[in-house]
Order: structure tokens, then sequence, then C-alpha cells
């Protein structure tokens, strides 16, 4: 169809250099065609043109001072991208490559992710250019600080409400909520992802990569599969690989990778959770620190390795787990997992597989779990944050956890349902799409052109 074309044309002369946005919105718009087919309406109330401009960006200035004295600037952002459904909701990056192109993507991607959760929370997102690789703990309270100092006058727990991402952890959430509440004299449920002591729902931290796992299994069990004794390849190593990981433990399953971005260690014998937590969660160190406990680990660099994409991917395992970043998986990673018997791939993290191999995992029938799905978790616990702050209650361990499982239960059944009613019954991607745009869009015509 005509649209997709020229939607994607106007966006590279209108938002230039930003091909990861391109990524996510031509995504998004090659499943809906059959839908836009089907309800003129939307075409003519300019839905498309709509949601793929969001209502607003904010770009700021973030100076601080490091521990020599030297005044340092970086780039902040947040883009409030659609509020049809609730407030925006999203995650802050800090991360050298952030962009004003790489934050629109995530944003994108988070409308609809978040409309899948059947919660009432827009879609938004945010970050800076900023790297916390190597900086003291002093530097990083600093930066935060500074960044809450813009940041604290465009959100609000009904307005706009931040949590984490890569390189945002309780510890930063904690520097910038501390910021807020100085600035604001109001001890408000404006950031998710916050410590239990003071407003935290249990499970968030577990909540992305737990979620991931049980949408796994609501895939495994429609073959009548199970997690037990599966071989699982685990990327990244951050909040959202470590509690995968924890949880495939839990179900009998022994995951045999992780990464970060200098390298990634195969353990034929399972990756060892506890001390994966003391490098990552509680040292903030490198991955290459796992060898001085486990010689007969391996451990390739990124140096060592001579294609582009990831080295887990080249091993033997039954399902993936891509829980790094953006573009993580190529065509060529994707072949290999398929060559290699690989039939499960469920994406912990935001849009981890190029273009090219996602046709590749549709095309081949293995079964695939799109993240905006299959990582819904994280976001969805931050909801039920929210939902205890505002009412000032505190919900057991258990009681969230059971509620994270029913709402990735939930996820799964309306994507397959959505993909099945559209012809294409084991296409999640297209399911998904259709599920969570047709939320968003039908709140939108309710609305009015806003
Ligand atoms: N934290 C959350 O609740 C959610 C996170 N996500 C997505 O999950 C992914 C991981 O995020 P977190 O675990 O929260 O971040 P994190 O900062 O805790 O960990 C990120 C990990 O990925 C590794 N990494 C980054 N770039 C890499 C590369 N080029 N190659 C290999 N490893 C690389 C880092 O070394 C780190 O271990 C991101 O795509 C994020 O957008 C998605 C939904 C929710
Ligand atoms: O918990 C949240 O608000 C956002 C999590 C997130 O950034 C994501 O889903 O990608």
């Amino acid at each position: 169809m005509a649209f997709i074309k020229d939607t994607i044309e106007k966006l590279k002369q209108t938002s230039p250099a930003q091909s990861e946005f391109y990524q996510a919105v031509e995504d998004v718009l090659e499943s809906i065609e059959p839908i836009i087919e089907e309800r003129p309406k939307y075409q003519k109330q300019g839905i498309i043109e709509r949601l793929v401009e969001p209502e607003r960006q904010i770009m700021f200035r973030v100076p601080w001072v490091d521990d020599e004295g030297n005044v340092q600037v970086n780039k902040g952002y947040r883009v409030e991208f659609n509020s049809a459904l609730g407030p925006y909701k999203g995650g802050l990056r800090f991360h050298p490559s952030v962009n004003a192109g790489i934050i629109k993507f995530l944003g994108f991607e988070q409308i609809f992710k978040n409309a899948l959760t059947g919660l009432p929370i827009g879609g938004g997102k945010g970050g800076a250019n900023f790297d916390p690789k190597g900086k003291s703990d002093a530097e990083i309270m600093r930066f935060c600080q500074s960044f809450m100092t813009e940041l604290h006058r465009h959100i609000g727990p009904n307005t706009d409400v931040p949590a984490g991402d890569i390189g945002v952890g309780t510890r930063e959430i904690g520097y910038m909520f501390g910021q807020y509440k100085r600035l604001v004299n109001r001890f408000d449920g404006v950031l998710t992802g916050k410590s239990h002591l003071w407003g935290g729902s249990y499970v968030r931290k577990q909540a992305t990569g737990y979620g991931a796992v049980y949408f796994a299994q609501c895939l495994l069990e429609d073959s009548n599969e199970t997690i037990e004794g599966k071989r699982c390849l685990v990327s990244g190593s951050g909040n959202v690989a470590i509690y995968a990981i924890e949880k495939l433990y839990e179900l009998g399953a022994k995951p045999v990778t992780c990464s970060d971005s200098s390298g990634t260690i195969y353990h034929e014998q399972g990756i060892d959770l506890d001390l994966l937590k003391r490098i990552k969660e509680e040292n903030h160190g490198r991955l290459h620190e796992y060898l001085e406990t486990h010689e007969n680990a391996q451990y390739t660099s990124r140096e060592d390795y001579p294609d582009d994409g990831h080295c887990v991917w080249r091993y033997k395992g039954d399902i993936a787990f891509p829980c790094a970043t953006q573009n993580e998986l190529t065509d060529k990673d994707a072949q290999a997992l398929l060559e290699n018997g690989c039939r499960y791939i469920v994406e912990g993290a935001n849009m981890p597989s190029t273009q090219g191999a996602v046709d590749l995992f549709i095309e081949s029938g293995v079964g695939y779990g799109p993240g905006k799905a299959a990582n819904a978790g994280g976001v969805a616990t931050s909801q039920l944050e929210m939902a205890q702050n505002a009412s000032m209650l505190r919900w057991s361990f258990d009681e969230v956890d059971c509620k994270l499982q029913s709402i990735m239960r939930n996820i799964y059944r309306d994507s397959k349902r959505t993909a099945e009613e559209f012809n294409h019954p084991s296409n999640l991607v297209l399911g998904a799409n259709i599920a969570g745009f047709r939320k968003v869009a039908d709140a939108m015509l309710e609305q009015g052109v806003v």
C-alpha cells in the first residue's frame, strides 16, 4: 500500500537520519495494512500521520561537573509520544549512542507495547548520551541531579512517568527521585522502578526478564512443550538478562550464555547467576571478570568476533532471548540460529532483531515473540507500581507476580487471537502490532483531532 512508502519518505524529509525510528515505524505500518484497508476512517482521520509525530519532544542541556572539576555537557531528551490511553510512560536510557532517532524509535514502540498491556498508559521515552561506564558514584549522582533539574518541569504522576532502561537502574532512579522531591517539595509517584524502601513495587526489578520467560511459556505451551530442560541462549547481562536467567533456572531450563558490549560468555554447565549479579548488578563491572572464577567458561571479546551482530547467536540452543540492545541479532545471526536448530526466539530487548532477521523467523515458522509483546512485563509492572503509589498501598511479591503472569498471558492471547483473525495464525508480529494499534487508534478517534 502506498501509505507505507509515503509515510517513510515524509519522515525521512521531516526527521532526517533517524534510521531506527523508520525501522520501527515500517514494522508497525506493514503489519497494520489489512486493518487500514478494512477501516478507511483511520486514514481519513489522519491517524497514521498523527501517530508517527510525537505529541511533544523535549531536548535539553545537561551540564555537570566530573570528579576532576571539569564541566561536562550531555544532551538530554524526553519524547512524549502519545497520550491517547493514559499518561506518557516509558524508560530513560543513559548510553553514549542515544540520539533523537533512538529515543523516537523506543517511544514509538512503547505506544503499542503499553496498549497491549491493557493498562491505562500512553507512550514516551527519554534519556541522554551520557556514558555511565567508568563513572564514579558521585559523578552518576551529579549527572542524575542535573538531568532531573530540567526534566522535573515536564513530568508528573498524571502527566508523564519515566522509569529505567539501559544504564538506568534503581541507583539512578533514586538520585533522580531525590532531586525531583527537593525541587517540587512533594513525594509523588513520578518515577517507577523505585527502591522498595520508598514506594517501589515488588517484582518491578525482575518484571521484564520474568515476563519474557512467562511469554515464552505461553508460546511453548501452544506446541505442547515446556521450558524445562531447554538450553537457552541469552544476550546482555543487565536487568532484563539477569532476571530472564533467574526465571529460566526456576523453571528448570539451562541458560548457557550472556554478554556485554565488550564480549560474550559461554558456560556449558550453565551461567553462574550469583556471580553474574555480583559482577554486573552490585559492582557495575565487566563480563570478562567472570573468568576469574570460572576458567572453564569461554569468553569471546568483541574484537575477536569477525562478524556484525552477536557471538551469542552462533551457539546451539533451543530458545534464544535477545536481552541487550536494538539490532543486536542480524540476518546472519538469524540464519545461524535456525541452522543450529533453535526453535523459539523471545525478545527481552527492544527491536533486537534486524528486519531481515524478523522476516527469516516468520518465514521459517519458528516461534517468535516480538519485543513489544514479550518484554511488556516491565512497563506493566511499572503501572502496578503507579497504582500502588496512587492508593498508598503496597502489594506482596506474590500478588504482583500473579498479576504479571496474568498480564503476560493476556498479551500472548490477544496477539495470537488477532493474528488468527487476520489469517496469519503464527505471526505474532502482525498480531501484536494490530492488537496494540487498534486500541490506540480507536481511542484517538474518540478523542477527536488533537
Ligand atoms: N529495564 C526494563 O525494564 C526494560 C528494558 N527493555 C530493553 O531491554 C534491553 C536491555 O535493557 P536493560 O537490561 O534494562 O539495560 P541494562 O543497562 O541493565 O543492561 C543492558 C545490557 O546490555 C548490554 N549491552 C548494551 N549494548 C550492548 C551491545 N551492543 N552488545 C552486547 N551487549 C550490550 C550491556 O552491557 C548491559 O549488560 C534494552 O533493549 C531495553 O530497551 C525493554 C523493556 C523493559
Ligand atoms: O517501566 C517503564 O515505564 C518503561 C520500561 C521500558 O522502558 C520499556 O518497556 O522499554
